[in-house]
């Protein structure tokens, strides 16, 4: 059964040499329930995303879900709004993704124009869009190439448009930071991750999963080219913010 989802247990068992992460087939065949235990909020930013679509989106308007994983912001989408309001393309550099994502959207939601590529979104041409998701994707670029890809994004956005970022956060203060992220190890430990999955995959992310600081996110959009941007949502150190390209 190609859709079947497991509970993840990567890092239940000791590892002589922990990897670094990546999004393998291993982590496909459980990742639905890997990012809903692990991403406090991940399951009401995703309700959100198509209220913020309905109320910004014109008719039949472009969608780009980058880093889209399995598909996750576009079935919402399809959830909540009429095959003819929106065009949508997921674009994933995880072929194990891709693959995946085609099939739920094939079986799911046939009437639906949902397309899928496998390219790395750092070098993709863009197309004119009127909503352009990065949901827990940005920090996973080097951080040397997050400034570019967002200035190209904000050139693609058409006037009117809307840029969706929901990122990892760190705080500047060693205080704050310190207690969020053992607040995030309790969220993770509720959600019946064990301390060693907790601290092996804390490794695993090292050097992989960089992330930015809500300052440094809104920074960033900015530079870009983004008059606004708003914080529309945090748990602990998961945060979304919404940038407007005026129109
Ligand atoms: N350069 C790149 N180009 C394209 N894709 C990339 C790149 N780098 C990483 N990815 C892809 O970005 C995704 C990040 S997961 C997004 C969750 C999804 N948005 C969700 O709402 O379920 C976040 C997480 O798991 O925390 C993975 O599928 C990578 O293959
Ligand atoms: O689990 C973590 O520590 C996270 O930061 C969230 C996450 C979720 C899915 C893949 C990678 C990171």
């Amino acid at each position: 059964m190609s859709d079947a989802s497991y509970r993840d247990a990567i890092f239940s068992t000791p590892l002589d040499r922990v990897a670094r992460f990546s999004f393998d087939e291993k982590v496909v065949a459980c990742f639905p329930d890997m990012i809903r235990r692990s991403v406090p909020g991940y399951g009401q930013i995703l309700g959100m995303l198509s209220l913020i679509a309905q109320r910004h989106l014109r008719h039949g308007a472009h969608v780009y879900d980058l880093g889209c994983s399995l598909g996750a912001s576009g079935l919402a989408l399809a959830g909540a709004l009429a095959p003819d309001a929106f065009r949508y393309t997921g674009v994933d550099l995880s072929p194990a993704m891709v693959t995946q994502a085609r099939q739920t959207f094939a079986d799911e939601c046939p009437a639906y124009a949902m397309q899928v590529e496998e390219a790395d979104i750092r070098t993709l041409e863009y197309a004119p869009s009127g909503m352009i998701i990065l949901n827990f994707t940005l920090q996973f670029l080097p951080a040397a190439d997050r400034d570019a890809l967002l200035a190209r994004l904000y050139a693609a956005l058409e006037p009117g448009g809307v840029l969706i970022l929901s990122e990892k956060t760190v705080d500047a203060d060693e205080r704050d930071n310190a207690w969020r992220v053992e607040r995030y190890h309790d969220f993770k430990r509720a959600n019946g991750y064990s301390d060693l999955e907790i601290s092996q995959k804390r490794t695993a992310l090292e050097n992989v999963l960089v992330p930015d600081t809500l300052d440094a996110l809104h920074g960033r959009l900015k530079q870009a080219g983004f008059p606004r941007s708003m914080t529309w949502f945090q748990y602990l150190n998961f945060a979304s913010l919404i940038a407007f390209k005026e129109g």
